[in-house]
């Protein structure tokens, strides 16, 4: 095949290749067999054996990149990931909603999202391009995990339109992978983990991408680290906004117009709890408005305009 023809057809498979990525790992609706799956990254690989500089870092034949690392490089957040506030009752709730109206005046409505029992990573893109991923570490420095992230087949390597931008999400193992992976573990004579949580922190951590590669790992992805721009004012937007550009988003998110309504979607969530494919620790509550947001500010580690309900801790299975 000549250089025009292998180009073209590299490009073609880029498209699809991401698409079938997107169907299959974010919307959880493949429209193709792993079979024909694999056999289009075989084509692909080869072309990029021919023609190197078709090898370009989107690639869907890029996810299980470099080699094994000797340690990871450190990482300042542009903005601390800090940590939330949290409320263990009902009553805890009523009073961050009193502080929150005595703060900002007139109406607020909040949104109300599963809180993630994972680890909070930070995705920063360029031009649409994944460029950098890492830990949260300490809130103000945290570790170069771009590597393993990319093997995250949930995490976009390539954006729908050419923003730059940061967004924050956590990182997970759904409830299935980890159970087979502790199995295998003490096949092997290994160490069980003691929870998905552990086993995401121990897997995305891996000094060798292609051990994170094997862990099926997830993400789903909850804000916008800077809105520069965009013209977005609502949290609920920015969700929306990151879902558009092709980021996992978890469905369970709902906006309540007052606290009463979110104490009642807090009963019937925690219900939902077992059924789940993953693991959640609680309940988070933001403020929905930006501008509220601002007015609310931060205390010295969390946001005055959310709150993490915590469940109570699940007794242990052993
Ligand atoms: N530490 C934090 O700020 C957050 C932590 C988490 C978490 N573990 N899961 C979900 C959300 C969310 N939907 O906002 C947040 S926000």
């Amino acid at each position: 095949m000549d250089k025009q023809s292998a180009q073209e057809r590299a490009h073609a498979l880029h498209e699809l290749l991401n698409t079938y990525n997107y169907e299959y790992y974010i919307l959880d609706q493949p429209s193709v067999s792993d079979a024909e799956y694999d056999r289009l990254i075989q084509e692909l690989s080869k072309l990029e054996e021919e023609y190197p500089e078709l090898k370009t870092p989107d690639s869907p034949t890029q996810r299980v990149g470099g080699g094994v690392l000797e340690s990871f490089q450190k990482v300042e957040h542009r903005t601390p990931m800090l940590s939330l506030g949290n409320a263990f009752n009902d009553q805890d709730l009523r009073d961050f909603d009193r502080r929150v109206r005595q703060a900002v005046g007139g109406d607020v409505q909040y949104v109300v999202e599963l809180k993630i029992d994972g680890l909070a990573v930070s995705l920063r893109y360029e031009n649409g391009l994944f460029i950098q991923g890492a830990t949260r570490g300490d809130g103000t420095t945290g570790e170069d995990i771009t590597e393993n992230l990319k093997t995250v087949r949930s995490i976009p390597l390539r954006l729908k339109t050419d923003v730059s931008l940061e967004a924050r999400g956590e990182v997970f193992m759904p409830k299935a992978s980890f159970e087979r992976l502790n199995e295998l573990r003490l096949q092997l004579e290994e160490e069980p983990f003691a929870n998905p949580r552990n086993a995401a922190a121990g897997s995305i951590r891996q000094l060798d991408p292609k051990i994170a590669a094997k862990r099926n790992l997830d993400i789903f992805v909850y804000s916008i680290a800077d809105l520069g721009g965009t013209g977005i004012d609502r949290h609920s937007e920015a969700l929306d906004f990151l879902e558009k550009e092709g980021f996992k988003t978890n469905k369970e998110r709902r906006k309540c117009e007052s606290i009463d309504e979110v104490i009642t979607l807090i009963e019937n969530l925690q219900e939902k709890r077992a059924s789940l494919p993953y693991d959640i620790d609680g309940i988070v509550i933001k403020v929905d408005s930006l501008a509220q947001q601002d007015e609310l500010g931060f205390t010295a580690k969390s946001p005055r305009w959310a709150v993490a309900y915590k469940f109570p801790a699940e007794e242990v299975t052993t």
